[in-house]
């Protein structure tokens, strides 16, 4: 094992959990921070994550910890799994304890509502010194629950250098879990976030009743207009292309698993948002990455037509149905028009 030390995870959902136990298992000493206090102490006590991951019991190389400063006081591996919209509340709170040098592994996929920027952005902003931490991001078509089935798996890690990929690169992968690198690191998270906002059109149409044509229209038009807004904010095109992009935009798309895929199917059957998002304690990060693409899409002056009527419909109440209808009636255009 070429890394010692424990690995600090933030973040106890499902995702945070099958990492921190795939991490776990692999024999490394790992902390998982729990917000909630109550779960923290389920997990001490019965090795179960009920909340977000039941049905699987975590190895006792895994220690649960409420307090942060357990969790990343000198820690040279973090892995950030928290929702974006409280990644940098948590992340400024982690500030006081980081380790100079460490290696902050981003596993979280979104776009900030007020500011735009994705979670690489972010530490970008909040860093007194920009060489402080080495910042990656993890993406890739990755249900937790089938990763902690042991599912073979892959997805991509992208840092700012092939070395630091390839240290996580090996961290990371198991028999079932296989881990590519990628110096791409605006492409991978753009496409992991954006992924999300077609996710929920293809889960609407679903929810209309149309039919696999539709889904691949949706998938193939949708992967089309995020590789447009990634390519004007820096990214390689291929990107699009890969484990981040076409793969995880596939996985959500069709997936019954997919959070984001099931708001949109809800919103397809007739149910409006407050209601399906109400007593839910999981995230569908879609709903606000559709906020931040639509913005994004405007500054960047890049046509997203189904983020905007996914956006239209999450935000302006208009119906699914319409939202398709304009889409079908867009002005005829060439198929590598933008690209
Ligand atoms: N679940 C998956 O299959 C999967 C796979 C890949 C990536 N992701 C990404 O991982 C990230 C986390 O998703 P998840 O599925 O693990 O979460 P989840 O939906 O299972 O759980 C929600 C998480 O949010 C945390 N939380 C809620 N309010 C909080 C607050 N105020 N402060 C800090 N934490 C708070 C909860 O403790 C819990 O860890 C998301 O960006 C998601 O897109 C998820
Ligand atoms: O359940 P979803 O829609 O949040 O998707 C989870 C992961 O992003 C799939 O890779």
């Amino acid at each position: 094992m070429e890394h010692s030390g424990p690995i600090g995870v933030l973040g106890a959902g499902a995702w945070g959990t099958t990492l921190a136990q795939l991490l776990a298992e692999k024999g490394y000493p790992v902390d998982l921070w729990v917000y909630e206090e109550d779960l923290c102490g389920i997990i001490r006590e019965t090795r179960v994550n009920e909340y977000y991951l039941p049905g699987f019991v975590l190895s006792e190389n895994l220690v649960p910890h409420n307090d942060l400063e357990s969790v990343v006081k000198d820690h040279d591996l973090l892995v950030m799994v928290v929702p974006s919209h409280v990644y940098r509340q948590v992340a400024g709170r982690m500030l006081p304890y980081l380790k100079p040098g460490a290696m902050v592994v981003n596993a979280t996929k979104g776009i900030e509502n007020e500011t735009l920027l994705t979670m690489s952005g972010i530490w970008k902003e909040i860093l007194p010194d920009q060489d402080f931490i080495h910042e990656l991001s993890l993406s890739g078509p990755s249900f937790a629950r089938e990763v902690s089935q042991k599912i073979p798996t892959a997805v991509t890690v992208a840092g700012d250098t092939i070395e630091a990929a390839q240290y996580v690169q090996r961290i990371f992968s198991t028999d079932y879990f296989r881990v590519y690198t990628s110096l791409d690191k605006v492409g991978v998270e753009l496409a992991g976030a954006l992924k999300n906002v077609i996710a929920v059109a293809a889960g609407a149409c679903d929810g209309l009743g149309f039919g696999l044509n539709s889904r691949a229209a949706l998938i193939t038009r949708g992967l089309a207009e995020i590789s447009r807004l990634g390519v004007k904010m820096g990214a390689h095109p291929l990107t699009f292309a890969g484990l981040a992009g076409m793969g995880d935009l596939v996985l959500t798309c069709t997936g019954d698993l997919s959070r984001n895929r099931s708001v949109g199917m809800q919103l397809g059957q007739g149910k409006k948002l407050k209601e399906i998002l109400e007593g839910t304690r999981t995230v569908a990060e879609g709903v606000k990455t559709t906020r931040s693409a639509y913005f994004l899409a405007r500054r960047m002056e890049v046509e997203m037509p189904i983020t905007e009527r996914v956006y239209q419909v999450l935000y302006e109440d208009k119906d699914p149905r319409t939202a398709v209808q304009e889409l079908m009636g867009r002005d005829l255009k060439h198929e590598l028009e933008h690209a």
